[in-house]
């Protein structure tokens, strides 16, 4: 044989070894996209693990619903569940019905108090208190926002409320709040303070696909 066809040959040969080799990797691919597909079936037929606890949950819609809050400071949220893990009620900061929050001050900085949102504005506790949707709160728990000021101690007290569960305590040197806890604790109210299990819950409908057109 010649060193020319020699060279053919091994030529042939080292393009037919390339292209065994390029075979064995996509199958490689195709082995593991299967292995995938196949993970992807069994989470299908199991529950999901990656669902919103009940703390979660009753802390998310206690967010949310400050998001219909028209302050421009502080929106705050509150959400009250019974023992059977109902929502029962859920209000957010805003302006007494019947009183226009186009009229009403939203400020706080006026020397006159007339002028500042204060003397007005119903707090989300109490606006979740009143839109409560069964007989009565009695053994309740209150998911909210904010440590609960000391007016809205005093309902949540009356109302029978027995736990309040509370993400912020940003004024916890208010005198407002430290009367609020001193009286919370006095009739046996349960406090405790949120630590999120999810740094963020997010709903993104443009995400969801169930061919909505956004
Ligand atoms: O227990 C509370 C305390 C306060 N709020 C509401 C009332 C106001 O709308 C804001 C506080 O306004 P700042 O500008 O931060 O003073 O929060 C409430 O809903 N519940
Ligand atoms: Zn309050």
């Amino acid at each position: 044989m010649s060193a020319n066809e020699s060279d053919k040959i091994l030529d042939e040969k080292n393009s037919l070894h390339e292209s065994l080799s390029k075979l064995s990797v996509n199958k490689d691919e195709s082995d593991i996209n299967d292995s995938n597909k196949a993970a992807n079936l069994r989470d299908l037929e199991k529950k999901r693990e990656d669902y919103l606890e009940w703390p979660e949950y009753f802390m998310a819609v206690a967010f949310l619903s400050a998001m219909r809050s028209k302050d421009p400071c502080t929106q705050v949220g509150a959400c009250i569940t019974d023992s059977n893990n109902r929502i029962v009620g859920v209000g957010y900061n805003g302006m007494p019905i019947g009183c226009s929050d186009e009229i009403l001050p939203w400020g706080k900085t006026s020397s006159k108090p007339l002028e500042n949102k204060y003397m007005y504005v119903c707090h989300a506790e109490m606006n979740a208190i009143m839109n409560k949707n069964s007989a009565d709160l009695r053994g309740c728990k209150l998911y909210v926002a904010l440590f609960p000021c000391n007016e809205c101690a005093k309902l949540i007290i009356q109302a029978g409320i027995k736990e309040v569960v509370y993400m912020s305590d940003k004024h916890k040197s208010k005198p407002s709040t430290e009367a609020s806890k001193m009286m919370l604790n006095m009739a046996g109210v349960k406090l405790q303070q949120f630590v999120p299990k999810n740094s963020k819950i997010v709903i993104d409908f443009k995400e969801i696909d169930w061919n909505i057109s956004i």
